[in-house]
């Protein structure tokens, strides 16, 4: 009987869409509220188990145009203290948001099978214009990250519709998802010297796609002496890194390290909120970095508000210079796509 009792007081507790149901026990937890929109996606649910284990956040509310309730179910079974809820439907969404700190955008709309890559641009963007309408209306001020590729074009779509919205959009606050290729980056140039990975730190700049990804090289801490034939070994590893993968899954992008890399970025932002000092991460946000851009991916420093500083770009090697170039080509032309987009 009393495990009869325990077992529904546990399924109340679960507070699958009942964001009202909260445990005092729990009030311990650092105080922040985190929604992920696509949660139930390949890349959602590891990231959704990733942030129920970390001490930053308070309620991972989680949100997707397929019920979430069941993997907030599960999720809550978890003995850690954060709260999963899940919310459904046009309303739903509106209390998602509401009070979030941080929010991660990583749907993919297509009804296409994943294994035809088609126009990711076509297929997202709608979703993504959207899920920013209601961040714009009901979470101005949070955090919010950009997953959903191609990120080159989602980023200003997404200013563009808060611009719409609100009449203007605080740049501080709009990130655009890069990690993964930093964490390629670290471990590649590990394993060409022979070093952990861990120690490894190399800027990757430009943006999201295997041309416009530009790892730095010349400026990994600690400084290190690849030949320039390792040089360019690396670079095109890390530019290629996605695709590789996605083949190799067989039409799926890379879920688990995507998920580790949103799981480093969103625990960062949080420790940035609470007044930690130093903090730098790349990401792709609007930027006036480079003269012809205005958005570009660069490491950039957090603080209590969003982005507190873009930190100036390094001098480049005559080879980085050119991969550079490439890059910004491609770049223009990408944001022009969903700064037309978000304005049609
Ligand atoms: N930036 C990066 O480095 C990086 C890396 C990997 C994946 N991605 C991107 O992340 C996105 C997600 O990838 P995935 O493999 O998890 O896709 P997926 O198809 O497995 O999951 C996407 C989820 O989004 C949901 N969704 C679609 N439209 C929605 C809407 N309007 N409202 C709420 N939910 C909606 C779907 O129901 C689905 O559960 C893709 O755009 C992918 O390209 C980016
Ligand atoms: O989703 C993709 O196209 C690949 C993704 O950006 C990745 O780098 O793994």
């Amino acid at each position: 009987m009393k495990m009869k009792w325990l077992h529904a007081g546990r399924k109340l507790l679960c507070g699958a869409g009942n964001p009202n149901l909260k445990n005092p026990f729990r009030a311990h937890v650092r105080g922040l509220k985190i929604c992920l929109l696509g949660a139930k996606g390949t890349v959602g649910q590891p990231v959704s188990l990733m942030v129920k284990q970390s001490q930053w956040f308070e309620e991972v509310a989680l949100y997707d145009q397929s019920s979430c309730r069941g993997l907030a179910i599960e999720l809550n079974h978890i003995d850690t203290p954060c709260l999963v809820t899940s919310y459904e439907g046009e309303e739903g969404l509106k209390q998602a948001l509401k009070g979030s700190n941080v929010v991660v955008n990583m749907t993919r709309s297509s009804l296409k099978p994943v294994t035809d890559k088609g126009d990711p641009f076509i297929d997202n963007a709608p979703a993504t214009e959207q899920l920013s309408k209601f961040c714009a209306m009901h979470c101005p001020q949070a955090f919010h990250l950009v997953v959903t590729n191609p990120v080159n074009s989602m980023v200003p779509v997404t200013c563009e519709i808060y611009k719409k919205v609100n009449g203007c959009v605080d740049p501080a606050r709009i990130f655009g998802f890069t990690t993964v290729n930093v964490l390629r980056a670290s471990t590649f140039v590990a394993d060409i010297t022979q070093t952990p990975p861990e120690t490894i730190k190399v800027p990757v700049i430009g943006g999201n796609t295997e041309n416009t990804i530009v790892p730095i090289l010349s400026k990994t801490e600690p400084c290190l002496n690849l030949s320039t034939e390792e040089k360019v070994r690396v670079t095109r590893a890390i530019q290629s890194a996605g695709q590789e993968a996605f083949k190799a899954l067989e039409g799926k992008p890379s879920g688990l390290s995507t998920a580790y890399g949103i799981t480093r970025m969103v625990e960062n932002m949080a420790k940035a909120i609470f007044g930690e000092q130093g903090i730098t991460e790349c990401a792709y946000v609007m930027s006036n970095l480079i003269p012809d851009l205005r958005y570009f991916s660069s490491p950039v420093m957090l603080g209590p508000t969003g982005i507190q500083k873009i930190l100036p770009l390094p001098e480049l090697t005559n080879y980085e210079s050119c991969l550079l170039q490439t890059a910004v080509e491609t770049l223009k032309k990408d944001i022009q796509k969903g700064e037309s987009y978000a304005l049609s």
